[in-house]
């Protein structure tokens, strides 16, 4: 057995009975039942996933996946693929949106090459685990083998096991990687069978001209590969990108560690997606950061079954949605943990 299927069979439901220990006790607040709306959902299911009534939110980590893609040789960005190394870079001195936002709430940033095309020496702060120097053009045959995409999924595995191992209470996805909307685009659009042109958006910002040859290359790749809907492995193998592989396995390695994971955007999603369609239970882990401004993200927040939590038309990436989606989960674990209970407060109850 992979990696990838021990991870699997290690994933179970959330405890139910603490899903609903925790509703009774938010209840017994000093509020009218349900006021504090989607906070008690965040607060409840913080619990349930992480097996205690109390969690401690303290340690809350996102890991930025940075990778690169052959795709971005058929046009498919408004920007050179330089831009990827070049952002890591400014990620590493803590000048990037993800590190400001993180900073905002309380949360550590962890950049992981996965596959960039570009060689760091070593850079500081760094987490070096590159499978590969970016994907092949999946216009032109498969954007990785399938040991690629395996060994991808175990880097974000190795993550959640790591957190796991150092106490870290909520992980948040996000990623960096010129011309990694198209491969997102792609999965949804092979998962779901719908039409390419309703799944696939502007990313950093293309005309109307790029946007048509976008979904040409999209459309061209998926003819050629013929990727089985069923198979998410596949799927992610032959249009995915390798910072997507890892993503999926991070959400597939915090289900089977009973860690809260906060998704973030567009490509963030996608990933998650692969993971879900892998184990039905991993959607019970899993909370939508934020609603992306790329019209495929709704599409693949449906397929999983996850609300947005946010929607300030963001399309950054990174993780800058994960961060401050965090923060507002941390707040309904607070009310669980802190807010008084009616008796203890001598307030009146409900007539
Ligand atoms: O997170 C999102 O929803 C999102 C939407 C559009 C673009 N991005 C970011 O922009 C890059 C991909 O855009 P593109 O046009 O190069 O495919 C990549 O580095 C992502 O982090 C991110
Ligand atoms: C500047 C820039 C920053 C980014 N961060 C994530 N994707 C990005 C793409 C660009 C182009």
């Amino acid at each position: 057995m992979n990696i990838v299927e021990t991870t699997l069979e290690r994933i179970k439901p959330v405890n139910a009975e603490l899903l609903q220990q925790a509703q009774a006790k938010l209840d017994n607040k000093t509020k009218p039942l349900g006021s504090l709306g989607r906070l008690e959902e965040f607060g409840r299911r913080v619990a349930a996933i992480s097996g205690t009534m109390n969690p401690d939110t303290t340690k809350k980590v996102i890991f930025t996946f940075a990778g690169d893609h052959g795709v971005t040789d058929e046009g498919v960005s408004a920007f050179p693929k330089e831009v990827t190394p070049q952002m890591a870079f400014n990620m590493l001195a803590g000048g990037a949106g993800v590190n400001v936002l993180a900073r905002h709430a309380g949360v550590e940033v962890r950049l992981v090459d996965v596959g960039m095309d570009y060689d760091f020496n070593g850079a500081l702060g760094l987490i070096d685990r590159k499978v590969a120097r970016g994907t092949k053009n999946f216009a032109k045959g498969p954007a990785m083998t399938r040991d690629q995409a395996l060994a991808a999924l175990k880097v974000g595995i190795d993550q959640a096991d790591q957190c796991k191992a150092e106490g870290v209470a909520m992980a948040g996805t996000g990623e960096l990687g010129i011309g990694n909307t198209t491969p997102s685009s792609a999965i949804i659009a092979a998962i779901s069978g719908m039409p390419v042109k309703d799944l696939t958006h502007r990313g950093t910002g293309i005309n109307d001209a790029a946007l048509a040859n976008k979904i040409r290359a999209i459309e061209q790749g998926l003819a050629l590969n013929r990727p089985d809907p069923k198979d998410p492995l596949d799927v992610l193998t032959k249009v995915g990108g390798l910072e997507i592989a890892a993503i999926a396995g991070l959400v597939l390695g915090c289900a089977a560690n009973g860690i809260p994971v906060v998704v973030d955007g567009f490509i963030s999603t996608a990933g998650a997606l692969i993971a879900s369609e892998m184990h039905p239970n991993v959607r019970d882990y899993i909370f939508a950061a934020h609603a992306s401004v790329e019209i495929g993200h709704r599409f693949m927040l449906e397929r999983i079954g996850a609300t947005p939590i946010l929607d300030l038309n963001m399309r950054l990436g990174e993780g800058t949605g994960a961060a401050l989606a965090m923060g507002l989960i941390e707040a309904g674990v607070k009310v669980l943990k802190e807010m008084a209970t009616f008796e203890q407060a001598g307030v009146a109850e409900q007539l």
